[in-house]
């Protein structure tokens, strides 16, 4: 945008000195609309990161921290702090009527933090089109996620959710059960191999439980065992290598997110992401002409709807390290969740129903989602001017939605927010009922569309491992990023041994 104002300027500024100076050679010309471009190009770039922000802009009277680095602003204290959430947390607890906070971030370009119920309200449901989703999110995600769904915008965006929306409903995700059953029964295999002739067994579960989930949606979307696709390296393989990229990637991927380079920087680092994300995209988009092929020629193809879009298949993973605030030791909370899920008939898969009518278990998997979040960041930018909460944000503006902070906010969830207690969702107030309350799937138009499949994964897994092992974390301290969504650092290793009975009895 500024290059095309700077270039337009310079052309009419050049206009104006060859009609007051005379026709000059073009040399001159070309040379002249080099200085005048880039002078302009300079200036309006020193207004906007040293002047605006600061002196002009109707953001700046909104409250938010002001901590910020000359040039960089808040993200070397982001990249200090203890977590992804840390920031955002601290500045919800110090300002917690505030609708928005503005914070500045890279460039010194302004972000507002959505903080209030209300605001969660107007930015995701009543005025979710007002938002579009900002171009360097398209550069970090869609590079790997594709261009689908995800950054469809406006009546485009309406008319993909309304054919997609039958494939992911109640009535089709109930089918998937089975489908979900058999792929924890794999992931139950693997541990037994692994545990073998011993007492026990160090798993590490990210990458396996990731295999599973990605197997899952593989079968569901395409059709396909993503483990038969004979491709050399494997799809886990590329998948492993774009989310556990090397320390020079996942800085390359950060500067990605404000210089676009990835493309072209001539380094192994990058070379390789780039060649496991291409392979992961031809290995999709062919099975994808398959089963097109097979679904045109197919009399039943209707009958087994599959996904057109590629990118659903990279899609957020569960991750649910043991919390350092919870009050119930984990064995409690283990052991409560063993006892309800032991209840369920001994032989055979149990069905939609009785999943559905394990209480505890859903309280237990919401809670895990509200603690841990594993979308850290949901961005949005305003695509015209908008008022929200009294608050003018002018078109453009960087807008981020942060589930853990109306998830930890002591005004929604009370005192006890930071707490890890399945038991909270017997009894929630006016506030935390709110939709907007729990925004781990975020909320209105845009809501994860694979919510209903993920919670079914999310329970049916855990009942397949709960019933059939004892459980505990190896490491102590667990240190969590963001990448995509939130991980463990380095992995989590986790001591699995074949259960014996329930011993824990429920309180009250
Ligand atoms: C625990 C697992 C999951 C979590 C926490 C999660 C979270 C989210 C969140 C927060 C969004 C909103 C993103 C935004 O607006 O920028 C979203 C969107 C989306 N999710 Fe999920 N998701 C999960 C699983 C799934 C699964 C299993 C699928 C599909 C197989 C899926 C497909 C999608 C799609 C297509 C969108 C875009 C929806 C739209 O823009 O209309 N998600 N998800």
């Amino acid at each position: 945008m500024y290059l095309q104002t700077c270039a337009a300027l310079s052309v009419a500024e050049l206009s104006a000195l060859k009609l007051m100076h005379g026709v000059s050679s073009t040399c001159d010309i070309v040379y002249s609309f080099l200085v005048l471009f880039c002078l302009q190009y300079l200036s309006i770039n020193l207004y906007y990161t040293c002047i605006y922000p600061f002196f002009v802009s109707p953001l700046r009277k909104i409250p938010g921290p002001k901590d910020h680095h000359p040039l960089i602003g808040q993200t070397l204290n982001q990249f200090r702090a203890n977590g992804p959430y840390e920031l955002y947390l601290s500045w919800s607890r110090k300002w917690p009527a505030a609708p928005f906070i503005r914070y500045i971030s890279f460039g010194n370009t302004e972000t507002l933090l959505v903080n209030s119920l209300r605001a969660h309200q107007e930015v995701l449901s009543t005025k979710c089109y007002s938002f579009v989703k900002p171009p360097f999110f398209a550069r970090i995600v869609g590079e790997v996620t594709g261009m689908g769904l995800v950054f469809a915008e406006g009546e485009e965006h309406r008319i993909q959710r309304k054919l997609l929306n039958g494939i992911f409903s109640t009535s089709n995700v109930k089918k998937l059960l089975p489908v979900v059953q058999l792929h924890g029964r794999c992931l139950t295999k693997t541990i037994d191999q692994r545990i073998g002739c011993d007492v026990s067994a160090v798993v590490e579960v990210v990458s396996l439980f990731s295999k599973a989930t990605l197997d899952i949606i593989g079968l569901i979307t395409l059709g396909k065992e993503l483990d038969s696709l004979n491709a050399k390296p494997s799809f886990h393989e590329c998948y492993d290598l774009i989310f556990n990229q090397s320390p020079l990637s996942s800085g390359l991927t950060a500067v990605n997110t404000y210089i676009p380079l990835r493309s072209w920087l001539p380094l192994e680092a990058n070379r390789s992401f780039v060649a496991a994300n291409n392979e992961v995209k031809r290995i999709l988009r062919q099975q994808i002409r398959l089963r097109q092929i097979e679904t045109a020629t197919s009399k039943s193809a209707t009958k087994n709807p599959s996904l057109p879009i590629s990118r659903d298949i990279l899609t957020y993973l569960l991750e649910a390290p043991p919390s350092p605030q919870q009050q119930w030791t984990e064995d409690e909370l283990l052991g409560y969740l063993r006892n309800e899920i032991m209840t369920l008939p001994r032989h055979g898969d149990p069905d939609y129903t009785q999943i559905e009518g394990l209480r505890y278990l859903n309280n237990f998997c919401r809670e895990v989602l509200r603690v841990y979040a594993p979308a850290v960041m949901i961005w949005r930018q305003a695509a015209h001017s908008v008022v929200i909460e009294n608050t003018y944000i002018p078109a453009g503006t960087n807008v981020i939605i942060s589930p853990q902070v109306p998830q930890f906010h002591p005004h929604i969830w009370g005192s006890s927010a930071a707490n890890f207690e399945p038991d909270r969702w017997d009894s929630l107030s006016s506030e935390s009922a709110s939709p907007y309350a729990f925004q781990a799937f975020s909320s209105g138009p845009r809501v994860c569309i694979g919510k209903g499949l993920a919670m079914l994964e999310f329970k049916a897994i855990l009942v397949e491992i709960v019933r059939k092992y004892e459980f505990e974390a190896v490491e102590g301290t667990l240190v969590l990023e963001n990448y995509l969504t939130l991980r463990p650092r380095g992995g989590l290793r986790v001591k699995f041994k074949v259960a014996g009975e329930g011993k824990m009895k429920r309180k009250g």
